[in-house]
């Protein structure tokens, strides 16, 4: 979900492993030269998740070891899903509605929460979201796991206890 952490945490991941840090939001931004907030009310939401499913593609061909971060609709389109589980492996930051609130409260980047109810919004997104999330997860973060620092550190356990670092499970991406 946007708010969940994503973009925080894999550079925090990426530090951790000394792994390239990649954001599809950043990219797409240094791509179409202005802030996606900007873009979505030039072209509209569909012009940005065909940039977005582009995006990916290339992202998903990394040529290090990289920490993937998408924006949180990126699970919209099944084409995403798919190529996210079949070249990475992805873990879902699952955070309450109400965290995402307080976090997200004085925030002006996200469009689609300008404007609207924030609390509602969220609560339609996460409805509408939640069940994609779990489809296109190898791995679900729970929101207990509080700071940006303690979700790195999960993470990578995962990734140790799957053998994903010492060469056992090519895990050349991974994606939050
Ligand atoms: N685990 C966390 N605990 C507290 N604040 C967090 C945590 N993760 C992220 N944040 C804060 O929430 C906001 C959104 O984080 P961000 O990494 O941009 O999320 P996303 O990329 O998933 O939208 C930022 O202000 C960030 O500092
Ligand atoms: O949830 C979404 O649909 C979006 C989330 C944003 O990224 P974050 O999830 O990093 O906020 C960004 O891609 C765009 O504003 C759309
Ligand atoms: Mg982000």
């Amino acid at each position: 979900m946007p708010g969940s952490g994503k973009s925080s945490v894999a550079r925090q991941l990426g530090r951790s492993l000394g792994w390239a840090v990649v954001d599809t939001d950043h990219a797409i931004e240094s791509r179409i030269g202005m802030p996606i907030r900007d873009f979505f009310s030039l072209h509209g939401e569909p012009a940005f998740r065909d940039l977005e499913t582009e995006v990916l593609a290339h992202c998903l061909q990394p040529t290090e070891p990289t920490v993937l971060a998408t924006g949180g609709g990126i699970v919209l389109r099944d084409v995403n899903r798919d190529a996210l589980r079949a070249r990475s492996k992805v873990f879902y930051l699952r955070t309450s509605v109400e965290e995402l609130v307080r976090r997200l409260r004085h925030d002006t980047s996200r469009p689609l929460l300008q404007g609207v109810d924030p609390r509602q919004k969220l609560h339609e997104l996460y409805a509408q979201r939640d069940p994609l999330y779990r489809k296109a997860a190898h791995y679900v973060v729970e929101a207990h796991r509080p700071s940006v620092m303690g979700m790195a550190h999960w993470i990578q356990m995962q990734l140790e206890l799957g053998g994903h670092l010492n060469g056992q499970g090519a895990a050349p991406t991974l994606s939050a």
